[in-house]
């Protein structure tokens, strides 16, 4: 297979580069001063193309490579991949499902804790010599606290079992109810709201879900209320939730995605109550390789004419 095309956009994993170049031509898009020009020079060659959570495959990408027959996806998430284009052209897409799920979940409640615990402030006031001065002030329960979930798939039933060992009622919202499950479900993001305190966003980034965190949802969940975003950042209505945590409307926030990544809005810099991490959801060393070695699982699948491990399409 050494001769087999395969584009690499942005850099994503040192090991996934180094697998991959072992076994394909790999064609790493960025290290090219004229991008342009590059692609247009290897477009014929090009065969597979390795997206991420925040560079997948448009229309115009798909377009220029006339050979792609395959998108493999380092990340679950495949919200930047054209998937109708990709069924209309027969090129097959993959995902990562399942090695990231306890990472993800395990980030949910670090975060979840950050805020009510204020972990990260805490940490600062050690750190500044605060301490020398008087203990840290008091902060919020995590135990207990009602926690709803938006979308219930791997990933957010991995946060519920981890949630029912902090003794906490879970309620969630999705498309349709899971009779088999035994949390309380609501047919709507804001009774869910109404009925918890602390929210987290765990669902894929689709038409129907993007602003599915509106200023509804965001007054609904209300002053004491807590916001957890580990799904995508456009799940949000950033505008929205910037300006509730200013007003204090909204309780707190644990975010690891944005909007606009790298962009963060810098007014959530100076607030206590918000903690920022930047889109590591999945970023452990045990799961950069399983990530990687899936996606080349795929590829060898493919070009070996074998069934796909974890298709898409
Ligand atoms: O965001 C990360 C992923 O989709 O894997």
């Amino acid at each position: 297979m050494e001769s087999v095309g395969v584009l690499m956009p942005v850099p994503m994993s040192p090991y996934l580069e180094q697998e991959l170049e072992r076994r394909f031509n790999l064609l790493k898009l960025w290290t090219a001063p004229e991008k342009a020009e590059f692609l247009k020079a290897h477009s014929g060659a090009v065969r597979a193309v390795i997206g991420n959570a925040g560079n997948g495959a448009d229309v115009g990408l798909i377009e220029a490579l006339p050979e792609l027959e395959i998108i493999a996806s380092f990340s679950v998430g495949i919200d930047k991949v054209d998937l109708e284009k990709c069924r209309e052209k027969g090129i097959r897409v993959t995902n990562t499902p399942d090695v990231l799920t306890d990472d993800v979940a395990d980030l949910a409640i670090g975060l979840a804790l950050g805020v009510l615990r204020r972990l990260c402030e805490a940490d600062g006031y050690v750190r500044s010599g605060g301490w020398k001065n008087g203990d840290y002030k008091l902060t919020t329960k995590f135990t207990g606290k009602t926690v709803g979930i938006i979308g219930l798939g791997r990933i957010g039933k991995a946060v519920a079992k981890r949630v029912e060992a902090f003794s906490c009622p879970i309620a969630y919202y999705s498309r349709t109810e899971k009779p088999d499950l035994k949390y309380k479900y609501y047919p709507s993001v804001v009774e869910l709201a109404s009925n918890c305190d602390i929210l987290v966003v765990v669902c894929p980034l689709t038409q129907e879900t993007r602003h599915i965190i509106n200023r509804e949802v965001i007054d609904t969940l209300g002053p004491k209320g807590i916001l957890i975003n580990i799904g995508r950042g456009p799940h949000v209505d950033e505008s929205e939730l910037v300006s509730a945590l200013l007003e204090g409307r909204l309780g707190g926030a644990g975010l690891d995605v944005y909007e606009n990544e790298p962009d963060v809005p810098e007014q959530l810099f100076q607030l206590e109550n918000v903690v920022l991490l930047p889109h590591v959801g999945s970023d452990t060393v045990e799961t950069d390789t399983a990530m990687a070695d899936l996606v080349i699982g795929n590829l060898e699948a493919h070009f070996l004419n074998k069934p796909l491990l974890t298709p898409v399409v």
